[in-house]
């Protein structure tokens, strides 16, 4: 006997509460099941002292706090059964996935210009398998979370994360990570295009840049792409889910 399909979801799903979590411009309503955080780049390149943004001339300063602010998030997320995603961004140690002269990518990555203009780094950022392109200690992904390589700016560009996502029933990001301005934004505004509600955690995020590009992709966020929200009100929210519903 054939078993009937029910199209949508092939199991079961039970009822779940929804949370609220205060954000800007207004309030947002996520069903953890239906819920990821999404931790964007969160490598020794864009945190570590040494690594590829640092030796690019970037302040890293802010990146602690970062780091210790999306522990506190995921911390919260997987008490909540909520699914944590990390994308982790770089190429082959060969570079061919950064792309030549024929690529933008190889006339705006400033890993890439940086190992041009200091020949002795050349194979040590961004490339896989270095520590450099490695996730920073305090966040190794745990069992159970999903790791997205991307080899752009946006973790939505030629990776399966619309496919991961879409398979788990997954309609809600939370976004955390560095750089704000850059992979962040990227990856938020091609979340909107592709029908997700997107919301920033704007102190568990860390800009590339001076002060007034985190403000302004707050602004954009807040205006035009999606919520933004803070790791104590995110935390807080979520942590009401009943221990039956996590
Ligand atoms: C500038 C830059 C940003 N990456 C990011 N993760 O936001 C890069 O990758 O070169």
């Amino acid at each position: 006997m054939s078993e009937t399909v029910t199209a949508g979801y092939q199991l079961p799903r039970r009822h779940v509460q929804s949370v609220t979590v205060p954000a800007r411009p207004e309030p947002i309503s996520l069903k953890p099941n239906e819920t990821a955080v999404v931790v964007v780049d969160m490598q020794n390149a864009y945190s570590t002292e040494g690594g590829y943004v640092d030796l690019a001339g970037f302040d890293i300063a802010g990146a602690k706090g970062t780091i210790a602010n999306i522990k506190k998030t995921l911390d919260a997320a997987r008490a909540a059964g909520v699914l944590v995603v990390y994308f982790q961004n770089g190429w082959d140690k060969d570079y061919v996935e950064a792309g030549g002269p024929g690529s933008p990518n190889w006339h705006k990555s400033n890993a890439l210009k940086t190992m041009r203009a200091r020949p002795e780094l050349q194979g040590q950022l961004l490339a896989k398998g270095t520590w450099d392109y490695a996730i920073v200690d305090e966040l190794q992904p745990q069992p159970g979370d999903i790791l997205v390589p991307k080899t752009r700016y946006s973790g939505f560009f030629n990776t399966n994360m619309d496919s991961v996502l879409r398979a788990r029933g997954i309609r809600n990001l939370v976004f955390v990570g560095i750089a704000t301005n850059v992979c962040v934004e990227s990856s938020l505004r091609d979340a909107f295009h592709l029908e997700y509600f997107g919301v920033m955690l704007e102190d568990a995020t860390h800009h590339l840049g001076p002060e007034f590009i985190q403000q302004a992709t707050v602004y954009n966020v807040e205006k035009f792409f999606g919520w933004v929200s803070t790791v104590s009100d995110f935390c807080g929210a979520i942590s009401q889910v009943a221990p039956d519903q996590a």
